[in-house]
C-alpha cells in the first residue's frame, strides 16, 4: 500500500450549501452522471493489488502524510463544527474500504482539524530523508519493482563501473551510456563535470567507489523533481490530466482513484474524452472497480463535461476531481487549443481550478518526453507529471533530463499495469534503482 498524498486541511469549509444528494443532478445540459454502482466488491479480475490490499490506509508510507488515516482510525472528533459538506449519497467510493472512508467522508473539514499531526502545511516536503526510516515493507517491494523495470536502463551504465581503473576511458563509456538511457546532452555533462568533482574530492580509487557518488550526483540533480500531491487545501482538488494518445492517463487515473479512495477521499471523475466511446467506457470501468462516480457524456464538448464535473464534485463534496482527457500530440494545435479550453472552463465552475494539471508521459519515449513536457507546459502551465511504463525502458535516464531542461514535478511513477505499480516518486530511490 502506499499513501501518495499530502491533505491540507480544508478552509473552514465554504459553499456547504447544497449537496445533491443523488449522484445525478448534474447541472446543465446533458453529462451523465453515472453513480458507480452496486459494484461488489471485486469486479471480475480487477488489477492485482484491488485483492491483495486494501489494508485500510495505515499512513505508513514514506514522505507523504496519510491524514484520512487518522481520520478513520480514531473517528474524528465529533464533527462538532456544522461542518462543511455534508456527503450526500452514501458515497459509493465507501463501501469496499469501510474504515477509512466513511469517517472523512462526512466531515472533511473538521476531519482534518482533528487530524493529529496535521496541521502541517504542506508543500514541498523535504521529502527523502523520512522515506526510507518510514518505508514499511510494501515499499521495499515496490523498490524492487522498479529496480527491475529499470534493469534494461540500468545494466549498461552499471556496466560502465566493473572495470579496476578510473580513467579517461569510464568517464567516456559512462558519457555513452547517458547518453543512450536518454539522460540527454545537458544533464549527461552537468553529471560527468559533477562526478569528476566528487571523485577528485573523495580521491576515490575504486570504479565501485565513482558508481556510489554518481548515484550521489544524480539524486542531487532529480531532487526538484520530488514534490508531494497536495489534497484537500481545496475542496475538490480539480485534477486535469493529459498527455499523448497511450501514454497511460486512464490506467494512471484509475490507479489514483483507487489509492485515493483507499485513503478515504471521494473522487468523481470526469469522462473529458467525448469522442471515443472506448475511453469513456475504459474510465468507467476504473470508475466500477473503485465505486466512485462519474460524469461522462457522448459526443458534445469536453469543456462542457469538465465544468459539469467540477460543480457536481463542489455540490456533492468531494474531495477530488479527476478530469481525463482525450489523448493528443502536442503538434495537434487545434487539440491543444481545446485543452486550454478546457482549463478554462474548468476555471468558470470554480475560480481556483485546476489545482493541478498533469502531464502523464510514457518512459519508453525518452528524449521526446521532454519534447511533450516543454510543449505542454508551455501550453497549460504544468504543474506536475506522472512518468508511466518505466517497467522494461532503456530509456529511464530522461527523468534527469528533464530535471535538468524541465523540472516539473514527478508526483508518480509507474512500473506496470497493477495497481501497486504506481507510486510516488523518490529522487535518491530512482538514482538507486536506475544505477542497478
Ligand atoms: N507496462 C506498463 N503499461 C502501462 C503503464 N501504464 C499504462 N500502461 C498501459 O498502456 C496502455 C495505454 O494506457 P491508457 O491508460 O489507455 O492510455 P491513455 O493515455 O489513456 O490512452 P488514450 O486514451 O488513447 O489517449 C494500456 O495498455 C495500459 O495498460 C505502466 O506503467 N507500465
Amino acid at each position: 500500500m502506499f499513501s501518495f498524498f499530502k491533505k491540507k486541511s480544508p478552509p473552514p469549509s465554504a459553499d456547504a450549501a447544497t449537496p445533491s444528494t443523488t449522484p445525478s443532478a448534474t447541472p446543465g445540459a446533458a453529462p451523465t452522471p453515472v453513480p458507480a454502482t452496486q459494484a461488489p466488491a471485486q469486479p471480475a479480475q480487477p488489477p492485482a493489488a484491488a485483492s491483495a490490499a486494501p489494508a485500510p490506509a495505515a499512513g505508513a508510507f514514506g514522505w507523504l502524510r496519510n491524514p484520512f488515516a487518522g481520520k478513520s482510525a480514531a473517528p474524528p472528533a465529533p464533527a462538532s463544527a456544522p461542518t462543511s459538506v455534508p456527503e450526500p449519497a452514501p458515497a459509493p467510493a465507501n463501501t469496499q474500504a469501510p474504515a477509512p472512508i466513511s469517517a472523512p467522508v462526512s466531515a472533511p473539514a473538521p476531519a482534518s482539524a482533528a487530524a493529529p499531526a496535521a496541521p502541517a502545511p504542506i508543500a514541498a516536503e523535504p521529502a527523502a530523508p523520512a522515506q526510507a526510516a518510514a518505508a514499511p515493507a510494501e515499499r521495499k517491494g515496490w523498490l524492487d519493482r522498479l529496480k527491475a523495470g529499470l534493469r534494461k536502463t540500468g545494466s549498461s551504465i552499471a556496466s560502465v563501473f566493473t572495470g579496476t581503473q578510473i580513467d579517461d576511458a569510464l568517464y567516456d563509456e559512462l558519457e555513452e551510456a547517458l547518453l543512450l538511457a536518454d539522460t540527454g546532452v545537458q544533464a549527461t555533462q552537468r553529471l560527468l563535470t559533477e562526478l569528476r568533482r566528487r571523485v577528485k574530492e573523495s580521491k576515490a580509487t575504486e570504479p565501485a567507489a565513482v558508481k556510489a557518488l554518481l548515484a550521489d550526483a544524480l539524486t542531487e540533480l532529480l531532487r526538484p523533481l520530488e514534490k508531494p500531491l497536495v489534497i484537500g487545501e481545496h475542496q475538490p482538488t480539480v485534477i486535469m490530466v493529459v498527455g499523448v494518445n497511450g501514454a497511460g492517463k486512464t490506467t494512471s487515473i484509475g490507479k489514483l482513484t483507487w489509492h485515493l479512495a483507499h485513503e478515504g477521499a471521494h473522487v468523481l471523475l470526469a469522462a473529458a474524452d467525448t469522442f471515443r466511446a472506448a475511453a469513456r467506457e475504459q474510465l468507467g470501468v476504473w470508475a466500477d472497480r473503485n465505486m466512485v462516480e462519474i460524469v461522462s457524456q457522448e459526443g458534445g464538448d469536453p469543456a462542457a463535461v469538465s465544468f459539469d464535473a467540477v460543480q457536481a464534485g463542489k455540490a456533492r463534496g468531494k474531495d477530488v476531481v479527476l478530469v481525463d482527457t482525450a489523448g493528443r500530440l502536442p503538434t495537434q494545435l487545434h487539440l491543444m487549443e481545446e485543452l486550454k479550453k478546457i482549463r478554462r472552463v474548468i476555471t468558470k465552475a470554480e475560480p481556483t481550478a485546476p489545482h493541478e494539471v498533469l502531464l502523464v508521459i510514457d518512459g519508453n519515449t525518452g528524449q521526446n518526453a521532454l519534447a511533450q513536457v516543454r510543449a505542454f507546459d508551455d501550453a497549460l502551465q504544468l504543474t506536475g507529471l506522472i512518468v508511466t511504463k518505466l517497467d522494461g525502458t532503456a530509456k529511464g535516464g530522461v527523468l534527469a533530463a528533464i530535471a535538468q531542461e524541465r523540472p516539473v514535478p514527478v508526483y508518480f511513477i509507474g512500473v506496470g499495469e497493477k495497481l501497486e505499480d504506481l507510486e510516488t516518486f523518490d529522487a535518491r530511490e530512482f538514482a538507486q534503482a536506475l544505477l542497478g
